[in-house]
């Protein structure tokens, strides 16, 4: 359920009438979703999402916020969040910090083949280069400094097999950053989050990209790692895909090619990717937040992809 916070039909008006966006026609919440309260509006000025935000807080939205108004505006299609009369894209309904973005398109392919696979990879390399120019900056608050603060945290929770693992992984991953290939790695902001439940699809064609809220300036590589360890593995062992992960990278480097330091570390970022979420599913699980909303997702999944991609490395493509 992800109705957090009822919102009336009054409130819904009150908001279009700000944003000029004519009579509401319907007002429905949405079922999906662990994090934020989310509802299909229907009006005269078009379909949209309004999202009350339950977790993030006002100085953390403009950068996820503005960063979509700036690929929407690109030609990428991502939800695209309405102003009002100010010029304002963050809103506040119910006492909430909200959004209202356009209704993508489409639905989930959670079950992704190799056309399915090309076609993130473009939209990937193209959201890339079209954040170029996006003018804020915010870390990833998911990346290196995060895994190392929270790691000591989740240990003593930890069965000794996997307290080694999660302590060996680290260290690595901590010398891998102080490396000058890493140094070298392009970046800029990335959406860092970017499963097949994140992406719209009518048949084979994608229609849209989704979920900003762990966006961030980080490495492209990191990105690209995060989008392989979901769209091109086999779920029930972890093990990497080669086929559809050939299928996703040659359409990414269809549009931007990889630098040689990006070839060379993308065994190591696989493994960062798998382990950014197995950290974080971690947390999640034993350390919920004080009236946390999320369900948390099963954390062994993750460790199982991390042993995977150092039992058996990817080779550099
Ligand atoms: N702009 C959009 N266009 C169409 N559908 C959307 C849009 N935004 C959200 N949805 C629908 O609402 C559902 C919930 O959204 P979302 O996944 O962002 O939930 P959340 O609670 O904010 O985050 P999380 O993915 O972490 O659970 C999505 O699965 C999707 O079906
Ligand atoms: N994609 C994350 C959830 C946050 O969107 C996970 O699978 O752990």
């Amino acid at each position: 359920m992800a109705v957090y916070t009822e919102v009336s039909p009054q409130e819904a008006r009150a908001l279009l009438r700000r944003l000029g966006l004519g009579k509401l026609l319907s007002l429905t919440g949405i079922q999906g979703g662990i994090e934020n309260t989310n509802y299909f509006v229907s009006c005269e000025g078009g379909e949209f999402v309004l999202t009350l935000f339950e977790r993030l807080t006002a100085e953390q939205l403009p950068f996820y916020l503005h960063l979509m108004k700036h690929l929407a505006q690109a030609g990428i299609p991502v939800p695209d969040p309405q102003a009002d009369r100010k010029g304002e894209i963050l809103h506040s309904v119910v006492g909430k910090p909200a959004s209202l973005a356009t209704r993508l398109a489409g639905s989930s392919q959670l079950a992704p083949q190799a056309v399915h696979c090309a076609a993130v990879g473009e939209m990937l390399a193209r959201m890339h280069l079209a954040a170029r120019d996006y003018g804020r900056t915010q870390p990833n608050l998911r990346g290196l400094d995060w895994w190392n603060e929270t790691v000591p945290v989740i240990l003593p929770h930890l069965q000794p097999p996997q307290a080694e693992l999660l302590r060996a992984e680290l260290a690595y991953q901590n010398h891998v950053a102080a490396s000058s290939e890493y140094a070298a790695l392009p970046r800029g902001p990335v959406h860092a989050d970017l499963f097949r439940d994140n992406v719209m699809f009518e048949g084979e064609r994608l229609t849209g990209v989704f979920d900003f809220y762990f966006a961030g300036v980080d490495t492209w590589l990191f990105d690209l790692a995060v989008a392989l360890n979901d769209w091109c593995i086999d779920l029930p062992t972890g093990a990497h895909e080669p086929v559809r992960a050939a299928a996703l990278l040659d359409a990414y480097q269809g549009v931007r090619p990889l630098t040689g330091a990006e070839r060379s570390l993308l065994p190591a970022m696989l493994r960062a990717g798998a382990l950014r979420f197995w950290v974080s599913r971690l947390w999640d699980w034993y350390l919920p937040r004080e009236a946390s909303l999320l369900k948390p997702h099963d954390p062994t999944h993750f460790e199982r992809v991390l042993r995977e991609r150092v039992a058996h490395p990817v080779p550099p493509p």
